[in-house]
């Protein structure tokens, strides 16, 4: 049978499940408040498959500017494309949107996150000394751009 993959926009009735799998997946996970502030004031996508949620992607714009707030997939679940899928639906809402320029912000060891950033054409602008916490201590983060012409 063939599966069911749907991104849509995330509602207050997906809160629980993106709450969920945000707190298995980072070190510093969003609390619930941020997620239902971002629902008034961002874009936020979720993707399920068969109904199950699968990962989701957050950014907030203004004026010609969009900032990547979060990624994730479910770790079951990675090297499908669904974080690929999530970006490129982004990249059509920033089209719609007339964003030009996108920034995000990512910890300096996330070597996969980077890569996949750097697939959609994201270059390192800068470093934030001991940004984020980590286990042990703290870890830099990496801000990175990217130019989209309208
Ligand atoms: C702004 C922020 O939110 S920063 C935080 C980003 N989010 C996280 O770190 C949460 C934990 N990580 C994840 O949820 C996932 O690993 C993600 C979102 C980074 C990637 O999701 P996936 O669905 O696995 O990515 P997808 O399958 O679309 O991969 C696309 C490409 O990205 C690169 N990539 C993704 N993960 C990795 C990895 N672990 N190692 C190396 N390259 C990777 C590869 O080039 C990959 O293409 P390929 O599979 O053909 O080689």
């Amino acid at each position: 049978m063939a599966e069911d993959l749907l991104i849509t926009r995330m509602t207050s009735d997906d809160i629980d499940d993106v709450v969920l799998l945000d707190r298995s997946i980072f070190y510093d996970p969003w609390a619930r408040t941020s997620f239902s502030g971002s629902l008034k004031k961002d874009t936020c996508l979720i993707l399920r498959r068969d109904g199950e949620l699968e990962g989701y992607a957050i950014f907030s714009s203004i004026f010609d500017e969009g900032e990547l707030l979060r990624i994730a997939v479910n770790p079951l679940s990675r090297r499908k494309g669904y974080a690929t899928m999530l970006m490129n639906e982004l990249s059509k809402l920033g089209r719609e949107r007339n964003i030009e320029h996108w920034f995000l912000e990512v910890r300096a060891g996330n070597l996969g996150a980077i890569k996949l950033y750097e697939k959609f054409g994201f270059i390192m602008m800068g470093r934030r000394k001991g940004y984020y916490t980590a286990p042990n201590g703290r870890e830099d983060a990496i801000t990175m751009h990217a130019y989209r012409k309208k």
